[in-house]
């Protein structure tokens, strides 16, 4: 195509949004691409992930569909196929090699590998997750193999959308997008950030029921910062800074206005992982124009709500009762710090200016303070409280006496022993959320905060943490992370911690039963589109929560006829 000219307003009204097959007069102008479609059969059937069974096939399907001879007699059921799969999974000793088994489990038989994540949810989740798709990303050149997204690059601009449709599914549903700069808590991995989309995109499906074939991870490539990565032979990105300013936004906008274009307005866009300095200004751009969200920001916030909200009933009293200090004031911390003061303005009915004085949040300059009005990002304006400036955390909990600590800095071992100690000193019962990820950049670890605070805690962090075992009692902490929502209620998760979570400290539910969450969250969304008018499923189906789970995702192999 002549690439401008899809590109502005008025070229994506004309033309038919959902135009995917080049049919409509509005159309007609463009370049299309000549799609066709046939039945998979014999040696390709096997070579393609999203229909092969390995050796489930059974006889009549050998015979039909001509792969006699291209297997071996035997006839192995699903279950059996995931049981030796685990089998084997389970003796790899290194975490990136059960990633890399995985991913390839996942590019070979797809059914499969949702099957194995889906009932072994909580054992694999760290490997397709964090804190291992951190490694992956950090190697992601030199184990890539197949690419499972778009790269999209500075080079590709001007043909964006014909970009898009050379993704094979047509009717995606919702993209998660990274430009690689804020990679978890371990910065700018560039063009390899492209493990988190994917990683993601799987838990859409395993988690929320999402069909894989409706997920399109997407990495914007603008270039990277990091000189390790420009001076690795076998980086797979564009060898340049990143491009910024003008430049940065026209290439996003065209990428924006394609997606729309290409997919239609109710397409969803995650954007995931990108710095700060972008991503909130992303997401006040397109809110009006697409459907928007923004996991670190919007995400991660309900995650905590959610978990605060099931503390306070382990600890009594109403979340206002409570005073918040966080290190660190980017997307994560201001987002949930935001979530928290209008929650309890909801809760109060005292303006919201009034809640984000019981909030407190320190960056890596100290106490966020209105002296430091002038050289401040507009994201921490609402934070900066009038108070003396304060220079360190311990200083900040002395002075502050917050009852909930929170780690949003992507900084490691920075909630220390004094400072566990002096939280442990002002509260009876703690709580401490230490949410970077992955592992490593953990603000505390959760054998030091239950030792540290002599089993006073309460805890919860971004990535797992096993059991620990303080003074005869077993403390199982929670994994505070926005996998448990990408778009969701924080009601609807806090409402599903059980006493028996409650009876070990925990104020999240067990990933194990993450579906129901993700249908019991599901059915709160669809109750509230029905609520505002905005539901187009009618008449309302009586019971949502089982609609939710209807709608989900199988893993089971499908017969073929
Ligand atoms: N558990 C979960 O679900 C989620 C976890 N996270 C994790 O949270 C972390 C932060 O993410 P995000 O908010 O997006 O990142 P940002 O870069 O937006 O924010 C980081 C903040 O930490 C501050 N900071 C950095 N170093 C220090 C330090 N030594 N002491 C005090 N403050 C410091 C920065 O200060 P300054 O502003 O001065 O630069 C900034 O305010 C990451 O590790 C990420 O993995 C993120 C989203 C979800
Ligand atoms: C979990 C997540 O989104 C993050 O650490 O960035
Ligand atoms: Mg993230």
């Amino acid at each position: 195509m002549s690439s401008g000219d899809a590109l502005d307003g008025s070229a994506v009204a004309l033309a038919g949004v959902r135009d995917f097959y080049g049919e409509d007069l509005a159309t007609v102008d463009q370049l299309v691409t000549p799609w066709s479609f046939s039945v998979a059969s014999g040696y390709s059937l096997l070579r393609d992930p999203r229909h092969n069974k390995g050796l489930a096939f059974t006889e009549k399907e050998r015979d039909a569909h001509y792969l006699h001879g291209l297997l071996p007699p035997v006839i192995m059921p699903q279950e059996l196929q995931e049981k030796k799969f685990m089998m084997s999974l389970r003796q790899y000793q290194v975490p990136l090699h059960k990633y890399m088994a995985m991913i390839d489990l996942q590019e070979r038989n797809e059914r499969l590998f949702y099957k194995l994540l889906i009932d072994n949810v909580e054992e694999l989740l760290p490997f397709v997750y964090t804190p291992t798709v951190g490694e992956a990303c950090q190697k992601y050149g030199s184990i890539f193999r197949h690419p499972q997204g778009l790269f999209i690059s500075l080079k590709d601009r001007g043909q964006i959308l014909d970009i898009l449709k050379n993704w094979p599914e047509k009717n995606v549903q919702v993209i998660i997008v990274t430009d690689g700069e804020r990679i978890l808590g371990l910065g700018d991995l560039g063009c390899q950030g492209m493990g988190i989309p994917v990683g993601k995109l799987c838990l859409y499906t395993a988690l929320g029921g999402v069909r894989p074939s409706a997920c399109l991870p997407i990495t914007l490539d603008v270039g990277t910062n990091n000189q390790k990565l420009l001076d690795d032979e076998f980086y797979i990105g564009l060898r340049q800074n990143r491009a910024k300013g003008e430049e940065y936004a026209e290439f996003v906008h065209e990428f924006m206005s394609a997606v729309k274009q290409n997919y239609g307005e109710k397409i969803l866009v995650h954007f995931e992982d990108f710095a700060n300095h972008n991503a909130f200004d992303l997401l006040e751009k397109y809110r009006s124009t697409h459907l928007v969200f923004n996991d670190d920001i919007q995400g991660t916030a309900s995650v905590v709500l959610a978990g605060l909200i099931a503390a306070v009933k382990l600890l009594g009293g109403a979340l206002a009762d409570h005073k918040f200090l966080f290190l660190g004031a980017g997307e994560a911390g201001t987002g949930i710090a935001e979530l928290i003061a209008l929650h309890m303005s909801k809760q109060t009915n005292e303006p919201i200016e009034e809640m984000r004085k019981r909030i407190w949040l320190v960056d890596s300059k100290g106490l966020v303070v209105s002296s430091r009005k002038e050289s401040l990002q507009k994201f921490k304006l609402p934070w900066a409280h009038e108070h003396e400036p304060i220079t360190t955390l311990l200083e900040a909990v002395q002075d502050i006496k917050p009852t909930v600590l929170i780690g949003t800095s992507g900084q490691g071992k920075t909630f220390t022993k004094e400072v566990i100690e002096a939280m442990s000193d002002l509260n009876e019962k703690p709580l401490i959320l230490a949410l970077s990820n992955p592992t490593s950049q953990s603000e505390c670890t959760a054998e030091e905060a239950y030792t540290w605070s002599q089993g006073k805690a309460i805890f919860a962090s971004g990535s797992p943490f096993p059991p620990f075992e303080y003074e005869g009692k077993t403390f199982v902490p929670g994994q505070a992370n926005n996998a448990y929502i990408f778009p969701g209620l924080a009601e609807a998760l806090a409402s599903q911690v059980t006493d028996e979570n409650f009876a070990m400290g925990i104020i999240y539910p067990p990933f194990k039963s993450i579906r129901k969450i993700s249908a019991h969250i599901a059915a709160k969304v669809a109750a509230k589109a029905y609520e505002l008018g905005l539901a187009s499923l009618l008449p309302r189906p009586d019971d949502l929560c089982k609609l939710a789970e209807s709608c989900m995702y199988s893993p089971v192999y499908r017969n073929y006829r």
